[in-house]
Formats: structure tokens, sequence, C-alpha cells
């Protein structure tokens, strides 16, 4: 049977599969997308193990970082003690949620996602300046410094281990900042504020949700949709990329859009209804990278931390070697085989299986699957699946490939004219990132010489201690593959309780 045969209801009822349903289970691919969605939201907690975000504090207690935009974000610096001295007064309403309770200039509304480290509320600003509503990241400073059962001490009591969470937040910001200063294709980056016990990340809300929830309703997309997506997803990473920065954590969860009217309901069937160009389809109109928790600035172009979502984590990074900019480019290509398809390309339950898999790039284009999706597409996919970091795509061959630029609406007689990403690039883009490229190089001059030195050893295990201590519970030996702990994800949490289902 052709997947364009099959019912979009019979892909509706994902609960009605057991969770712990296999991808291997016979090979199907109706139960691959639904083990997928039931057993696999990909969760981000990661092992950081050698990269720490660089950074020092100069004598005044001022953050100063590699690459040195911290001044951009807080102009006169980032006094920590003050910040944290200045979260005692706190409004006098009525609160719903703990994390209220030492928030200062916002009132949280209602919650709308959580991760392993945080939950994010949708928040209006109280200090009189409009009543538009943000989204608001919460994290509980305790649940980054470090698991209790962990270590035979106060976590609490560890002041090494507090500053060096707290620039690893820094860090987040810093790069959030940075990147969506002036690009639609990000969560624009609005405030900081911490208290005692959180650090608050104040964001735009983007409102249609995630891709991810996206592919969970329409099992798949057209090829117009996928290609709508990912063309945003591949201008932000051109964006950060050439910002030298790499985004290192890039899945459909990580993916927001701003809705459109979606005309493809009927009853409880949901499928994707007429897609426009330039507008969208599927009620997925802009859509926004986001999460910059392991972000990272890469002056030499390579680094070597293992960290990211299993899933999506490129070859090179299970193999402890040296990687680039590439890894997102691999992320990339696992996104745009999922949103194509419904399932990922590389998905076991077995780690070390799935570690072997992607080591070797072990993918298949699965019939009946695959069978009525293009040779463009496929061709796309593989130079991006491509095992040798050397001979992957990177952003500016992706964005000139021949599929990302052709859409299929415009062989219908009905077509409208579109703006080819040659075009937006040549527009605003090129030139704003020019800007932003040019300041960010004065600032490395001027920071150059507070970088600490690359090689310097006793700076890089103290990086490696640093992280061991930030997310997941690391405890093997330098530049070992990193692990997942599962136990520790919001996904297993959720499911443990019952309140994971769709
Ligand atoms: N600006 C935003 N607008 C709307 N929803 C958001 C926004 N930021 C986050 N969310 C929602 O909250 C969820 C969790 O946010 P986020 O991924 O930043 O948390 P996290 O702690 O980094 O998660 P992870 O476990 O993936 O590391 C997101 O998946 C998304 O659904």
């Amino acid at each position: 049977m052709s997947r364009n045969q099959k019912s979009v209801a019979d892909n509706i009822d994902f609960c009605s599969q057991t969770p712990d349903a296999t991808y291997s289970e016979a090979g199907n691919s109706d139960s691959m997308h639904n083990s997928f969605i039931c057993d696999c939201r990909m969760s981000s907690l990661s092992v950081d193990i050698n990269t720490p975000p660089s950074g020092t504090e100069n004598d005044e207690g001022n953050f100063m970082q590699e690459g040195g935009y911290f001044d951009d974000i807080f102009p006169t610096g980032l006094e920590l003690d003050e910040v944290s001295d200045a979260a005692t007064y706190y409004p006098s309403i009525n609160y719903r949620f703990p994390e209220q309770s030492e928030l200062r200039n916002y009132e949280l509304l209602s919650k709308i996602g959580e991760g392993a480290f945080s939950k994010v509320f949708k928040a209006v600003d109280i200090t009189g300046n409009g009543q538009v509503p943000v989204a608001i990241k919460a994290i509980k400073k305790k649940s980054v410094y470090i698991r209790d059962e962990e270590i035979d001490h106060d976590p609490e009591g560890d002041e090494e281990i507090k500053n060096s969470s707290r620039k690893q937040i820094i860090n987040e910001i810093a790069i959030h900042r940075m990147v969506s200063k002036n690009s639609p294709h990000f969560t624009k980056f609005i405030d900081f504020e911490e208290s005692a016990t959180y650090f608050y990340l104040v964001s735009e809300l983007v409102t249609g949700g995630e891709i991810f929830d996206k592919i969970v309703q329409l099992t798949y997309f057209s090829e117009d949709l996928a290609r709508h997506v990912i063309t945003q997803v591949a201008i932000a990473v051109k964006h950060m990329h050439y910002m030298g920065i790499v985004h290192r954590d890039i899945k459909p969860e990580n993916l927001l859009f701003e809705p459109i009217p979606f005309h493809g309901r009927n009853g409880n069937i949901q499928k994707e209804d007429t897609f426009k160009l330039g507008v969208g389809g599927g009620g997925i109109g802009l859509v926004k990278l986001m999460d910059f928790g392991l972000s990272k600035r890469i002056s030499s172009n390579t680094a070597k931390t293992p960290c990211g979502t299993m899933e999506y984590s490129a070859p090179e990074i299970f193999k402890s070697e040296e990687y680039s900019m590439k890894v997102d480019m691999w992320g990339i290509g696992c996104v745009l085989f999922t949103l194509l398809c419904g399932y990922p390309p590389f998905y076991e339950k077995n780690q070390s299986k799935l570690v072997r898999k992607i080591s070797k790039g072990d993918y298949e284009f699965l019939a009946p699957w695959w069978d009525d999706i293009s040779s463009g597409a496929k061709n796309a996919i593989i130079h991006l699946l491509e095992v040798d970091p050397k001979k992957r795509y990177d952003i500016d061959d992706f964005l000139n490939d021949p599929w990302l630029n052709s859409y299929d609406c415009l062989n219908s007689p009905n077509s409208n004219t579109y703006a080819t990403i040659e075009d937006i690039l040549n527009g605003s883009f090129d030139e704003r990132t020019e800007n932003l490229h040019s300041a960010l190089s004065c600032e490395l001059q001027k920071q150059v010489n507070t970088i600490p030195h690359e090689n310097d050893s006793s700076e890089f295990i103290y990086m490696v201690e640093e992280d061991r201590h930030l997310r997941g519970s690391w405890t093997g030996e330098l530049m070992m593959p990193f692990t997942l702990d599962l136990k520790r994800s919001s996904v297993y949490r959720r499911r443990k309780d019952k309140l994971f289902f769709w």
C-alpha cells in the first residue's frame, strides 16, 4: 500500500500502541512512527563533559566570555552578586505556581512546557510595559547544580558548582540574545531575572507549539511543507554558523512555530491542508529555533565536547573526534528525514546499538513509507547524513541544494510567486549578519587577552570537572562517549507519573 493510500485516521490513535513497542518490530514503519512518538520525545539531557561555557569573572565580578559578547547582554557587565541580592522584592500578587513567589516583574499565567531542568510558563510583564504575553523558562538552581544522591556533600554549599552552573546559564542567555537579535527564526530573547532559587529566562512567546507535535498530529509532512520548515531552520543555522556558533541540539522539539489558519480538520482526523508558498501549511507559519543550552561559540571551527540528543547526534561526536559546525548539518538531516516520514532515521532503545547505527550511518529509506518521496529529497538527506563530516553538506551547500530550491506547488497553475532562498539571504539577512559579524570580531579582538588558552591543561581539567556537575550524571573517563540517563529526564518522569500521553 502506498503511504498516500493510507488513511490518516490509521495514524491518529498513537496511545493504543504500547509506548514500549520497539522500533524494530517487523521493520514496520507505522509502528516506527508510533513507537517514536510514544516512546521517544528525544530529551536533550546531555552530558557535556569536556567543555563548559568558557569564561571567567574579572576583578569586578563581571563575567567575561570567550567571544566577549556578555557586555552586549548586560551592558555594564553582569554583576552576579548584585543580581542575586536584588532579587529580594517580590510582587504581592496571589500566585498559583511556586516559581512566582520569587519573580519580580512578571506574572505567571499558565505552564506551557517542561524541560529536563526547567518549567516554561506563559506570563505577562506587570511593570507597565504592556500586556504582551511572554514565555518564561524557570530553572531551579538546585536541579542544575547536582543531584543529591550523586555526591557525598551538600551541593548547595559548593560555590564552585554554583558559579559554573550560573556561567552555563549565562552562556545560554548570551548566545540566545546574540543570535535572536536580528533574525525572525529564533525565539527573541527579552529579559533575565535571578532569584535565590531560580533563574528566569524571558523570551518571546511562540504560540503554535513544537514542530514535534505537528509531526504527531499530521504523521508526516508533504515535501513542500517539509521544505518550508527545514528552509527556515537552515536560515537560522546559517545565521548561527556565520557568527561562529554551533547549536548542537537541533531536533523537532526545539523548533517552534507561529500558527497560521489550519483547514485540515475533519472531526478527529487531522490532515495537511493546501500549502501556500511564502505562508506555510498544516497550520505552520514562521518557524523558530530555540534552546541554546548546548550552543557554543567555536572560534577554531572545531570542538570536542560530546553533547546533544543521542538520536540526532552526528557520528563524530561518538567517536570522540574533533567536530565542527557540521554536527548541526547532521541534526538538520535527521529532522528532514523525520518530517518526511514521521519517524527518525536512527532509533534504538538499546543505546550501544543506537551508537553503532549512527556511527555507520546505518539508516534506510524504507518502503512503503519512502516510495512516493522524491529522489531530490532523498539526495539532500544522503548529503546531510554523510558519516564523513568532510564530505557532508555544509550550510551553504544545503541552502543551494536543488530540492530545497524547488517547490512542487509551483508546478500547479495556481502557484504564487515567492522569494528564493538566495533572495532572502541576499536581502536583509546577510547585511545584518555582516554587521553582527564585524561587531563580534571587534569584541573578540578586545577580549582576546582574557580568553583562557585552549591548550591549557589545568583549565581543561577544570572545565571537565565543571561540566560533570551541570547536566546529567557523567561518571566516565575523559573523552568517553557520553551516556544519557533517562531516569532523570522529564519525559521519563512524566511517563512514570502517567502524565505522558498523546
Ligand atoms: N518561547 C517559547 N514559546 C513557547 N513555548 C516555549 C518557549 N520556550 C519553551 N517553550 C516550551 O517549553 C518546552 C521546554 O523548553 P526548553 O526546551 O527550553 O526547556 P529545556 O529545559 O531546555 O528542555 P530540554 O529537556 O529539551 O533541555 C519547549 O519544548 C516548548 O514546548
